[in-house]
C-alpha cells in the first residue's frame, strides 16, 4: 500500500547522537519519518517513543550494505518519496585514532565506505522517490577542513564528503544540497574520539537541531553550514 504523506524525511544513524535529536524534533513539527541505524533495539526505542507523534517506519541496516540501501528505497516508495534526506550515520575508525602511517587499512576503506561512498549510493538509490526540490543533507565536521594530528582517516573522509557535496549542489541545482558541520557534540562518537577525556563541557547534540532544521525551512542557498551559526528564527 502506499500512503501519500506531505513532508517525509530520511535520517540515517538515527538510533542516538543527533540522528535521533533531529528525528525527534521532526517528528514533534510532523514530519512522517524513515530511520535507520545498524542495532535493531535502540532504534526500535526511538521507532516507538516517536510513533505517538507521527508515523515512523525503521530499517536497521548498514548504510554501506547495497541490500540495505535497496530497503530504505522501498520503504521511500510506501512513504511516496522523500522530502529531505539526512545523511547523519558517520564512523570515526579506531580509538584512539591513530597516525596515518600506522592507520590499518582495512579500517581506512569502512571509514571511507560509511562516510563517503554511502552517502553518495544512497543518494543515487533513491533518487527515483526524492520529490522534486528535495533536500540533501550531508552532516560533516571541523575534521573535513581543518588539519589535525591523528584526525587523518575521518578527517579526510569527511573532506571526501564535502567535495563530493559541493560538485552535487553544481550538478544537480533542481535540489538543495547542504553539508553542514554540527559543531562538537556530547555523543559516543565523540566520547570515542576522546576516550578517557571528560566531554561534559561539550554541548548536546540538541543544540545542533534548529539550524539543520532552518536550513530545512528556509531552504537557502546550496553550500557548506555551521549548524550553531544558523539559529532558528521562527521557534
Ligand atoms: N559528535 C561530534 O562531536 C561530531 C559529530 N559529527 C558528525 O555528526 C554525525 C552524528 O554523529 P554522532 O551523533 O556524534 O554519532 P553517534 O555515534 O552518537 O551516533 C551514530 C549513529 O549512526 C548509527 N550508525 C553508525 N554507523 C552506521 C552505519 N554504518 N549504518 C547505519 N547507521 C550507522 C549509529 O547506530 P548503530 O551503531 O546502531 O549503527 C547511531 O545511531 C556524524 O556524521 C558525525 O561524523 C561532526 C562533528 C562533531
Ligand atoms: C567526532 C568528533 O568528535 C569530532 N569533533 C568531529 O569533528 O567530527
Amino acid at each position: 500500500m502506499t500512503e501519500t504523506l506531505s513532508h517525509t524525511a530520511l535520517i540515517t544513524g538515527a538510533s542516538r547522537g543527533l540522528g535521533r535529536a533531529l528525528a525527534r524534533e521532526l517528528a514533534r513539527q510532523g514530519w512522517n519519518l524513515l530511520l535507520d541505524a545498524r542495532h535493531p533495539a535502540p532504534l526500535e526505542a526511538v521507532r516507538a517513543e516517536l510513533q505517538t507523534l507521527t508515523h515512523v517506519q525503521t530499517r536497521s541496516g548498514d548504510v554501506g550494505d547495497a541490500f540495505h540501501r535497496q530497503e530504505l528505497l522501498e520503504a521511500a516508495q510506501t512513504l511516496g518519496g522523500i522530502d529531505v534526506l539526512i545523511n547523519n550515520a558517520s564512523m570515526l575508525g579506531p580509538s584512539p585514532q591513530p597516525d596515518l602511517l600506522s592507520f590499518p587499512l582495512d579500517i581506512l576503506e569502512q571509514v571511507y565506505r560509511t562516510n563517503v561512498i554511502a552517502p553518495l549510493a544512497l543518494i543515487q538509490t533513491l533518487e527515483p522517490q526524492l520529490k522534486s526540490n528535495a533536500c540533501i543533507i550531508n552532516i560533516t565536521s571541523d575534521a573535513g577542513q581543518e588539519v589535525y594530528a591523528g584526525w587523518g582517516g575521518y578527517g579526510s573522509s569527511k573532506a571526501a564528503l564535502e567535495h563530493l557535496s559541493a560538485i552535487l549542489a553544481v550538478e544537480r541545482s533542481d535540489l538543495s544540497v547542504y553539508w553542514v558541520d554540527p559543531g562538537d557534540m556530547r555523543t559516543d562518537m565523540h566520547q570515542a574520539a576522546f576516550p578517557g577525556e571528560d566531554i561534559s563541557d561539550r554541548l548536546l547534540p540538541e543544540e545542533s537541531v534548529p539550524g539543520i532544521l532552518q536550513l530545512i525551512a528556509q531552504r537557502y542557498p546550496s553550500g557548506r553550514y555551521l549548524a550553531r551559526a544558523l539559529p532558528a528564527r521562527n521557534q
